[in-house]
């Protein structure tokens, strides 16, 4: 573990090469989940989770992962409950993984990570009016994590694993329709939580986690078409593939993680 920890470290994407430290940063993300430091909270709601896939729009490959957008102008499309007060609206979801099936993941579990991480981005639209106003407030973004692991084939992912070789390429942007991400959550409803930070610039904490328990299953041949994709733009000359794009954790500091299991 320790050497593929290293060797991880040392891929890590540029971006990160030098740690990020957002100034004064005491909320940051991602973190390595203690289980034996978590606190079962039985205040804490169970999610509800209301996606519908008339409002799935496109997906924009900018540079660092790959975005599947949703239209936020409504709330056909919205989680609350959990930790949550109010609802939040899906704006996107994007993932993170490496460049092999050893690491990829930006939270940990007991420091076990994963191959990759699914983000559902969602902003407070009880409280805002649009995303970029909301990921300035310390509460107003909702992120839903997944972790993957690599196994069975996921026969919901394929429709997107599909369009990918459209946005191979920084910068390009492809339609994409009728995708309804519940097919990527796992049916157990345990979860994680804890207030932390968006994990790219402009790594704002405004963020409540939310970190599903139990991991999905994609095919190690699906995950390969993610490591396809490239950082790069057309018109660069080298062309780097996406891969690593996970940003390295951070201080915990003066924060506890909660479960909503026992
Ligand atoms: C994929 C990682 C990513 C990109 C973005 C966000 C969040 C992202 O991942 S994460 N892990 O949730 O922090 C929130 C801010 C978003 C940005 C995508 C580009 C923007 C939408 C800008 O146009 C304005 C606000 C930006
Ligand atoms: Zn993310």
């Amino acid at each position: 573990a320790t050497c593929a920890y290293k060797l991880r470290h040392e891929q890590m994407h540029p971006l990160w090469q030098t740690p990020v430290e957002a100034p004064g940063g005491n909320r940051q993300s991602p973190i390595n989940i203690h289980l034996r430091d978590s606190i079962f909270d039985p205040t804490l709601q169970p999610l509800s989770i209301r996606y519908d896939a008339r409002t799935c729009r496109q997906i924009w490959n900018n540079g660092y992962s790959f975005l599947v957008e949703y239209d936020d102008s409504t709330n056909k499309s919205r989680i609350c409950g959990g930790p949550l007060v109010d609802h939040y609206r899906l704006s996107q979801f994007h993932f993170h993984w490496g460049e092999n099936n050893l690491w990829g993941s930006e939270h940990t579990v007991d420091s076990k990570v994963y191959p990759a991480e699914l983000h559902l981005v969602h902003w407070n639209a009880a409280k805002y009016t649009k995303f970029e106003e909301a990921i300035m407030e310390n509460n107003g973004l909702a992120v839903l994590a997944v972790f993957l692991k690599v196994g069975k084939r996921h026969e919901g992912l394929q429709k997107l694993v599909d369009a990918l070789p459209a946005v191979r390429h920084k910068d390009s942007v492809v339609e994409f329709t009728n995708f309804d991400p519940t097919c990527m959550l796992p049916t157990c409803p345990d979860y994680w939580t804890y207030e932390g930070s968006l994990t790219t610039p402009p790594l704002t904490e405004s963020v409540s986690w939310i970190i599903k328990k139990r991991p999905i299953e994609v095919s190690h041949d699906q995950l390969a078409v993610f490591r396809s994709l490239l950082f790069t733009s057309a018109d660069e000359q080298e062309q780097k593939s996406m891969v690593n794009n996970f940003r390295p954790q951070q201080p915990l500091m003066n924060r506890t993680v909660r479960s909503s299991f026992s």
